[in-house]
């Protein structure tokens, strides 16, 4: 029985380029114990997106195996598994923040009022309570990403896939986020894989920082972060902060 986190064992994805072949994964494997928060980082086109996108049984694997919540990726995602939050908060913009919270719930034919107070629950959670009623065009973009954040929660996931869900936003706005977001995954219990280009913001909100290096797509290096949570904001300027971020920062290197 494959473990309730996130499990890739032996994956494999290649693709025809321009006459070339792009071997975007190349036998790579990783286990996210069920509850931990796991950041992906690496030079672009090392094969995070293809990483991500298999998990939401978007695509398939060449070889290997991939697991999420202990089902293949695409029942994971059809069964409320799986929750997701893109970069640019992809939210409708004719919707009101809370019936973008509730989207998936509609997608996957779930009742509305049955979930009322996880709504509301999620609202307050994100810092958006007296928000519930406006459109997307009324918010700030760190707001729209909080939408974002409670929306990808409303199934109650036990997976969280975040791709550089604050990568548009400015550094001292993505701080906060970042802060937020530690609160809302610990109250939430869920395994959370974070896709993201900022050093630390994978150091700050993960147990583990996963470097990856390209051509091919692979691991490079695991960097456990022993940091106690929760992890208040004035860590970001202790040494050991900075110790971790040098760690990542030489694996990305290729060290
Ligand atoms: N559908 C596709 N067709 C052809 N090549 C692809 C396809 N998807 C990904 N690739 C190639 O696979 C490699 C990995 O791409 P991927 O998007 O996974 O990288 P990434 O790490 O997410 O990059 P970035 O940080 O820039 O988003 C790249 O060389 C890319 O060009």
């Amino acid at each position: 029985m494959p473990a309730a986190g996130i499990a890739l064992t032996g994956v494999s994805r290649s693709f025809q380029g321009r006459g070339a072949t792009v071997q975007a994964l190349d036998n790579v494997s990783l286990d996210c114990p069920e509850g931990s928060f796991t950041a992906l980082i690496g030079p672009s086109g090392c094969g995070k997106s293809t990483m991500l996108r298999l998990a939401l049984g978007l695509d398939t694997p060449d070889a290997g195996h991939v697991y999420v919540g202990g089902k293949a990726p695409q029942d994971a995602a059809k069964s409320g598994v799986t929750g997701v939050a893109f970069q640019d908060a992809a939210l409708m913009p004719w919707r009101s923040v809370e019936d973008n919270i509730m989207l998936p719930l509609d997608v996957l034919k779930r009742s509305r009022a049955s979930h009322r107070e996880t709504v509301a629950e999620l609202v307050r959670l994100v810092g958006l309570a007296g928000f519930e009623k406006a459109l997307p065009g009324e918010l700030s973009g760190g707001m729209r990403q909080r939408v974002a954040i409670a929306r990808s929660l409303v199934t109650h996931p036990q997976v969280l896939f975040l791709d550089e869900p604050f990568g548009a936003l400015d550094q001292i706005l993505r701080r906060q986020m970042n802060i937020e977001l530690q609160r809302t995954w610990m109250e939430s219990g869920a395994t959370a894989l974070l896709v993201t280009h900022g050093i630390d913001e994978a150091v700050f909100l993960a147990d583990r920082v996963v470097v990856m290096q390209s051509r091919p797509g692979r691991i490079g290096r695991i960097i456990d972060i022993p940091l106690p949570r929760p992890r208040h904001p004035d860590i970001f300027t202790s040494p050991e902060f900075h110790r971790l971020e040098a760690d990542v920062a030489e694996a990305l290197d290729g060290h």
